[in-house]
């Protein structure tokens, strides 16, 4: 089997808080094409920044290894393979830096990276903003006077400078006006089809997800749950988890309604309590057969379409397919 753009392959990562082990991530394997939009889902604290991180080389794993076109990622933070991974971040208010004019921040990555001298960067910096449907004279003001959506523009415009093939986007829209978040996921659209670009997207968001994404993983407790293209997970989701994040997506219309049954339980458990064996889900889980209260499921299927759970749903219980 050729090798995939990026592939994570059972990559761990432990915090330790004191006495504590944090196990953040529990084993992760993933595969990324090129050109394709891999959305990360899950509540918050199931791992999906600490994923982020790994491929970003900010952390590094505990365990397992991560690589960019067959070679080792953790090997290469600073070389050229690290200027090939870009990051978008949530926040264009707290990323942008007032004191800094909009060029200075957007040739931030050039200068780490020893790239060009102060004319060619200038160039860099120009072709850069009008790829983001910004003037290329803002490069001499200060972010203040840009609204949200424009500072979100410099912040693309910032990850693209070194030339990347994979953007990390943590959650690039949630920050944004509904009306905003449209132009920019558009924009994001555009430049992945324009420029080839490989999109890892980072969202609690399921709206957003069916916009964006072409596969989407979901993610709980520091292991993917459920993972494939975005249709299948989706409209038929497995994992009674997802089946719970998408029952909790607001529904449109009273026909959309009627073909998902909604989540039948409302649990009491707390969800950050530890789980020391079985499936990470099954203290949340009405379905739980004896099976899931020790050893932990893996992810079972076609690439298309992969779920980690004993007790799957099954067609009639999904919802959307017609
Ligand atoms: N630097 C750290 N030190 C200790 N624990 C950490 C650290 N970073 C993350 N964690 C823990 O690891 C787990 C996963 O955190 P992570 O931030 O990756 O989740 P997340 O899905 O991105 O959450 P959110 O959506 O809230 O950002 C959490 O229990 C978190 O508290």
């Amino acid at each position: 089997m050729s090798r995939p753009f990026l592939e994570i392959a059972g990559a761990r990562k432990q915090f330790f808080v004191g006495d504590t082990v944090v196990n953040a991530l529990n084993g992760v394997d993933l595969r990324v094409e090129r050109g394709e939009t891999l959305a990360i889902v899950g509540e918050s604290g199931s791992g999906k920044t600490t994923l982020a991180n790994l491929i970003l080389g900010v952390e590094k794993p505990t365990d397992g290894a991560l690589f960019l076109s067959g070679a080792r990622l953790e090997e290469a933070r600073d070389t050229t393979q690290r200027r090939r991974i870009g990051l978008v971040q949530q926040n264009p208010y707290s990323t942008l830096n007032p004191r800094k004019s909009i060029g200075q921040a957007i040739g931030l990555p050039l200068a780490v990276h020893g790239i060009g001298r102060r004319a060619e960067r200038r160039r860099i910096i120009s072709e850069k903003l009008e790829r983001v449907g910004l003037n290329s004279d803002l490069q001499d003001r200060r972010p203040l006077a840009l609204s949200g959506g424009q500072r979100q523009r410099v912040a693309i415009a910032r990850a693209l400078t070194t030339e990347p093939d994979l953007l990390v986007l943590d959650e690039p829209t949630s920050a944004l006006d509904v009306s905003v978040q449209a132009h920019i996921l558009r924009l994001l659209s555009d430049l992945q089809k324009d420029l080839g670009l490989t999109y890892v997207f980072i969202t609690h968001d399921l709206s957003v997800v069916r916009v964006l994404a072409s596969r989407v993983a979901v993610m709980y407790r520091g292991r993917i749950v459920e993972e494939g293209a975005v249709e299948k997970v989706f409209f038929s989701p497995r994992h009674r988890y997802t089946q719970q994040l998408l029952a909790s997506i607001p529904t449109v219309s009273e026909e959309e309604d009627a073909v998902r049954p909604g989540w039948p339980w409302h649990s009491d458990v707390d969800s950050t309590a530890i789980v020391t064996d079985g499936c990470p889900f099954h203290p949340r889980c009405p379905f739980a057969q004896p099976g899931c209260f020790s050893g932990v499921p893996d992810l079972k299927g076609a690439r298309d379409h992969r779920h980690a759970c004993l007790n799957p749903l099954v067609a009639p219980e999904t919802f959307g397919a017609a």
